[in-house]
Order: structure tokens, then sequence, then C-alpha cells
């Protein structure tokens, strides 16, 4: 299967100050990949060379086999910068027109896609108004919209849902999750909940190595996990009960009300099932009962 992104041995250094060192991965088709990393840590760097803004040092990358920035790549590649703004003195549905007649579109059908890419975001009522006039949240789902003009086939977005409110967030996600079947994306976020959700490959970056790749399945034919996160703080008793379930490897207590049981399928195919009897046997209640290890234990192994 030929990639979408083939990034091989990227380094870019600014000054004596190193961004990127032998970067090296891939995002093939049908996969939604998150970039996560602390503050500084090379994500908007890798960003910005895979959008064409910036060059590597050294090192290889193409994207549908062909240059960041070039000429082939034209309408097939969309990117939502961390900093996007819109021109505070022209309307926000005239500058989506603008970026749709830069693809190469009539003045019509700018018009008609600047229409649907607004009605994607929520934003139909707003053609006319300047981004000065919107919300912050508002501004943020223009940008987002300029990214779905026209039909590109990767899009990468740095951090779209910095600075939304929840209600905002969780829109925004549900449309990228709606049209991820469509469309492959690249998303760098602080927010590891969100990337759970919306991706299947995780990059995660580290004073600019790429310290863990790791897609988002939930263990191995022979080891599989569960999270409970309890009502109450666990207690010998209940560590104990489970510890007797036929099929379990080891128990972590993760927080006071935090476990993850990791078992053999081979050796309990209703693990699960014995767990949840397990609890309500004893009357002991839970809050989430999660299959797989959440990404945040995947990625610090806490
Ligand atoms: N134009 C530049 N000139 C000098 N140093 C830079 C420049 N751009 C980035 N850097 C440095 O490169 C490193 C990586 O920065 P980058 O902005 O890519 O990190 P990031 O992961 O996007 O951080 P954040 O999460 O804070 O946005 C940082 O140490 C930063 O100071």
């Amino acid at each position: 299967m030929s990639a979408i992104i083939q990034c091989n041995d990227l380094s870019k250094s600014f000054g004596r100050k190193t961004a990127l060192q032998q970067v090296s991965f891939e995002l093939i088709p049908g996969e939604t990949a998150a970039l996560i990393g602390p503050n500084g840590a090379g994500k908007t760097t890798l960003f910005s060379i895979l959008c064409g803004y910036l060059r590597p040092d050294s090192g290889k990358v193409q994207i549908f086999g062909h240059q960041p920035g070039s000429h082939s790549l034209f309408g097939k590649v969309a990117a939502l910068p961390q900093d996007a703004q819109f021109d505070p003195a022209f309307g926000i549905g005239e500058q989506l027109d603008f970026y749709g007649r830069l693809q190469g579109l009539s003045r019509k059908a700018a018009r008609a896609e600047t229409t649907r890419v607004l009605a994607l975001v929520d934003l139909s009522e707003h053609y006319a108004h300047k981004a000065s006039a919107l919300s912050h949240g508002m501004r943020k789902r223009a940008a987002i919209a300029q990214a779905f003009i026209g039909a590109p086939q990767l899009i990468l977005l740095d951090e779209p849902t910095a600075g939304l409110d929840p209600a905002n967030a969780l829109h925004i996600r549900q449309l990228i999750g709606r049209l991820s079947g469509e469309v492959s994306f690249m998303i760098s976020s602080h927010n590891i909940f969100e990337l759970e959700q919306l991706c299947n490959k995780v990059l995660y970056l580290q004073l600019g190595q790429l310290s863990s790749q790791s897609n988002s399945d939930n263990g191995t034919a022979e080891q599989q996990y569960l999270t409970l996160q309890l009502e109450q703080d666990s207690s010998d008793g209940l560590i104990a009960a489970l510890n007797q379930l036929t099929g379990l490897i080891s128990l972590q207590q993760l927080q006071k009300k935090e476990l993850v049981l990791c078992y053999n399928p081979a050796q309990n195919a209703q693990f699960d099932l014995a767990v949840l009897q397990c609890l309500a046997v004893n009357g002991w209640g839970y809050r989430n009962f999660i299959k797989g290890q959440t990404l945040e234990q995947k990625l610090f192994s806490v």
C-alpha cells in the first residue's frame, strides 16, 4: 500500500537549536494520526515541513509521492496552522470564497463551496460577518472550514480545538470523526483524550525525536487490557477477588479508584463478564469500564 506521508530521517535545526532529529514515520490510507508532545517538542516544525512552509536540513519527506509544497499536491493537501487568522477587514465568507478561487474554482463554485464548508462548521448564518465580530470559537471553526475547501485527501490540523469551549471542541471532534472515513487527517493536540477518540495512530515527539509510534490497538491475542474506574476507592477485598479470576495476568492500581487488568483471552474468553459479575456480587460500583488501556497509560506507561 503506498503511503500518504513518508518521512525518513527528517532533521531540522534553528541555529544551534535542534527542533527535529531523524524523525521517520509513515501514514497509510485509512489512518488518522495524532501528533503528541510537550511544548517545544517540534510538532509545529514537523507540520510546517509537511505543509512545505519549511525545508528540512536533511532527510526525505514525501506526500502522495511528492515533495511538500509541490504543485502536484495543489488541492490534495490542506492545513490549519496553529495561529490561522482571518483578515479583520473582510467578511469570513468572502475570504473563504477567495480561498476557493485560489484553488481554481469559478466565482459561483467557490461561493457554493463556502456555503458547504460554513454549514459543516455550523456557521451558515455568518457568511457576511467579519472575523472581529465572531467569538474566538467561531473564528477557529471558520479557520477549520477553510481547511475543508475543495476535496483535500489529507488535512493537517495543528491544535484544532485549542482554546475552544467543550461544546465547540466536541462539535469539531464529531466533524473530524465523520469525515475521517473519506479524508486522512494528521492532528496535533495537547488533549490526549481527544486524540484517543479520533486517531488510530499515535506519534509521540519529545525533544525533536519520535520516541513512540503506537497504533491504537488494544493488546494482542494473548494479552488484553481492561481499565476499571471505580465509584469508591479500591480495597484489599476487591483486589483479592479480582486476583482470583481465571485468565488474569496482572493487576495494576493506577490511582485509588482506577485499576488496569491485563488478561489472557485464550484462558477466559468471558473475562470482562467475570469482572462485572465479581463487582456485582460484592456490591462494588464502577463508573467506567473500558476495554483496553487509555492512550495516556500506553504512552507514559503509568
Ligand atoms: N523559527 C524558529 N527559530 C528558532 N527556534 C525555533 C523556531 N521555531 C521553533 N524553534 C524551536 O524549535 C523547537 C521546536 O519548536 P516547535 O514550535 O516545533 O514545538 P511545538 O512542539 O510545536 O511546541 P508547542 O506545543 O509549544 O507549540 C523549540 O525549542 C523552539 O524554540
